[in-house]
């Protein structure tokens, strides 16, 4: 089945998923549309990971439901690509055997674009992944599920391992090939200015709940910043951001993305 141009590339309703009587999750409801670059954002222990393993199909969840590319996850492992936290690779095989492997094991491998990188990152070939670096380790993962040329690449803090220089080229990299291939990459991450440089849609999640979800562009017209202590009635986040447009004469500046998630990170209101 190809996924049309608006199945969502992933899909959640009143997903929840406990581990014994701790709530991981609780009750996300989420759409997320196909092409965009996403920022999943939150602190530790938000439940960013679990979210994410769900969508993978490697967690179950105990109520609700998840779809991914209009599919049960899981169902589609081809046109999915998935870098855990902890970067997996296989110690014991060479740079070489993983795109070798890579190969072999996805129909759609890009094998030119999997050597460019390889090269671009000064890997050697036959060199063990036991052996590499941890961040090289994390960029031949990368590189890896970059290369199936999936239609949804979900990355858990891809970029955490990296050093700046090499954090810069693998966003950039990501957001070219993401629109060159008009895919959707969903991405964790604790650092608001990577994500506020590549992402146009975003996630907040905090104690398991979904405090905001949607593209920048209509998140940042949705909110203000008030100049003068917001009146009594106004939809306050948390200090000086408001939801919503604020009364004629309340004196108010556009809100940066920024101060936004921060002030859904540290607002303890409802859900919104
Ligand atoms: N296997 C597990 N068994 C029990 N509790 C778990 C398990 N995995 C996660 N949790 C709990 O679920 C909650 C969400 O964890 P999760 O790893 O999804 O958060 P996260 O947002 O990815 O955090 P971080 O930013 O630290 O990676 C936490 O309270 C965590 O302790």
């Amino acid at each position: 089945m190809v996924t049309s141009g608006t199945t969502p590339a992933l899909a959640t309703e009143g997903l929840t998923r406990r581990y014994g009587r701790r709530v991981a999750l609780a009750d996300c409801t989420l759409r997320i549309p196909p092409g965009r670059v996403v920022g999943l954002v939150g602190p530790n222990g938000a439940g960013k990971s679990t979210l994410l393993q769900l969508a993978c199909g490697l967690l179950a969840p105990t109520s609700g439901k998840v779809s991914v590319l209009g599919a049960r996850p899981g169902t589609r492992l081809a046109r999915v690509g998935f870098v855990a936290q902890d970067t997996p690779v296989y110690a014991a095989l060479s740079v070489a055997d993983h795109l070798r492997l890579g190969a072999r094991l996805n129909p759609a491998w890009d094998a030119a674009f999997a050597a460019r990188r390889v090269a671009a990152l000064g890997l050697d070939p036959r060199q063990r992944a036991g052996r590499l670096s941890g961040g090289q380790r994390a960029q031949l993962a990368l590189t890896v599920a970059a290369a199936k040329r999936p239609e949804l690449l979900i990355l858990d803090e891809p970029v955490a391992a990296l050093d700046p220089l090499a954090r810069e080229g693998f966003l950039r990299t990501l957001v070219e090939s993401v629109a060159e291939l008009g895919a959707t990459a969903v991405l964790s991450s604790h650092l608001l200015s990577d994500v506020e440089r590549v992402c146009d849609h975003l996630v907040v999640l905090t104690g398991g709940r979904v405090r905001l979800a949607g593209d920048v562009t209509a998140l940042l017209d949705a909110h203000h910043r008030a100049t003068a202590p917001p009146p009594p009635g106004a939809d306050v986040v948390h200090g000086a951001i408001v939801r919503g447009p604020l009364p004629a004469g309340t004196g108010a500046g556009p809100v940066q993305l920024e101060e936004l998630v921060l002030a859904y990170l540290r607002g303890e209101g409802d859900p919104r």
